[in-house]
């Protein structure tokens, strides 16, 4: 159960076509991730997917069944908005009994669904309570809550945890991660965050102006970006990008530091913060003038400009002694991720 097909969707608001044809597939039990910049068109896809909106074209199947014209009521889905959507004038426990009443469900079965639901999100001593008596993270667990009741074949979750504190996120993050494993159910999140997105997923879709760049595992996306556009996005601080010409089989960057290149002509070379160290004296190395500092404590990181002027950032474990205007050597340890002229990934090791 909870296995989501989508086949050529599209979708236009007016004249403007927002998803230009998409075609996805989510199995059962997978916890999916939809991030991207604001505007991609996240929520629209998730939208269209709860049947809260239809697509222009193409069709959305659950479990091999064809439920694009089916309503949202009858697609045996449960969505969690970012909003929480509570019902201010009714308790937690009417809150959470309200949909499933409408189904005519006995009663004996909805008490049970929901003193289950409250002892595993642990809100079985607010049942009488409103929302307006509850905390941000409180009223998110009565809305998953709610979700959960329904007994759905997957979770749709919008930005769930965007209203909380950064803490409270975190908390909630592992919370959400235990229920999926608990629960086992299909789960598609939507999220700009980019930690959430890596540290929940078991796929990742990134999306960019209403098409998908990449679908993989959070450490595919991380170690073989397939487009400059992802090597950009995923990652923190960003990928460190040169341009430059590649032959004999080497491709130079500012200072001398060469990098192997499987080809010959305009190449962009990617490399993480975290793959350079600070270079010996002799050794060949990317050398640039630190402009800022930033000192975490247990790493540093340092915002240089190269001899060329391009960009350069590098997280050095520790608090090394170094100053801004300084110069500095970076020498590369790690994968370099090289992108052709048409910003397409050229080394799949
Ligand atoms: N009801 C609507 N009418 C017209 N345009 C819309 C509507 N809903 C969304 N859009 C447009 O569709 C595009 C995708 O929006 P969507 O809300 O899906 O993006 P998002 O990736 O979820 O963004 P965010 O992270 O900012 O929430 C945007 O350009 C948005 O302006």
């Amino acid at each position: 159960m909870g296995r989501i097909a989508l086949e050529g969707i599209t979708k236009n608001f007016g004249n403007v076509e927002v998803i230009h044809g998409i075609d996805l597939e989510i199995g059962e039990g997978e916890l999916v991730v939809f991030v991207g910049p604001s505007g991609c068109g996240k929520s629209t896809l998730l939208r269209l997917i709860a049947g809260l909106d239809q697509p222009t074209t193409g069709s959305i199947r659950i479990d091999g069944k064809d439920v694009t014209r089916v309503s949202a009521a009858d697609r045996g889905l449960a969505m969690v908005f970012q909003s929480y959507a509570l019902y201010p004038h009714m308790t937690v426990r009417q809150n959470l009994s309200f949909g499933l009443e409408n189904t005519r469900m006995p009663k004996p079965e909805i008490a049970s669904r929901i003193d289950e639901a409250g002892r595993m999100l642990e809100i079985g001593d607010l049942m009488e309570r409103r929302p307006t008596q509850l905390s941000g993270g409180q009223r998110q667990r009565v809305a998953i809550g709610r979700a959960i009741v329904r007994n759905p074949s997957a979770f749709l979750l919008d930005e769930p945890l965007s209203n909380l504190d950064a803490e409270l996120r975190g908390t909630m993050r592992a919370e959400l991660a235990r229920l999926h494993e608990r629960l086992g159910t299909t789960m598609i999140y939507v999220t700009h965050d980019q930690v959430e997105a890596m540290t929940l997923a078991d796929r990742i879709v990134v999306l960019r102006k209403g098409i998908v760049e990449q679908v993989d595992t959070p450490l595919g996306l991380y170690n073989r970006p397939q487009n400059l556009f992802v090597a950009g996005f995923i990652g923190a601080p960003n990928m460190n990008f040169f341009r430059t010409r590649a032959s004999a089989g080497a491709a130079e960057l500012p200072g001398g530091l060469t990098i192997p290149a499987p080809c010959d002509g305009e190449v962009t070379i990617g490399i993480r913060p975290q793959d350079l160290k600070l270079a010996g004296d002799d050794a060949p190395a990317l050398e640039g003038e630190i402009r800022l500092i930033e000192a975490l404590g247990a790493e540093t990181v340092i915002h240089a400009d190269a001899v060329d002027g391009t960009p350069l950032v590098t997280v050095l474990s520790g608090q090394p002694t170094l100053g801004t205007g300084q110069r500095i050597r970076l020498a590369f340890d790690g994968l370099p991720h090289l992108f052709g002229a048409d910003g397409k990934r050229l080394n799949q090791d």
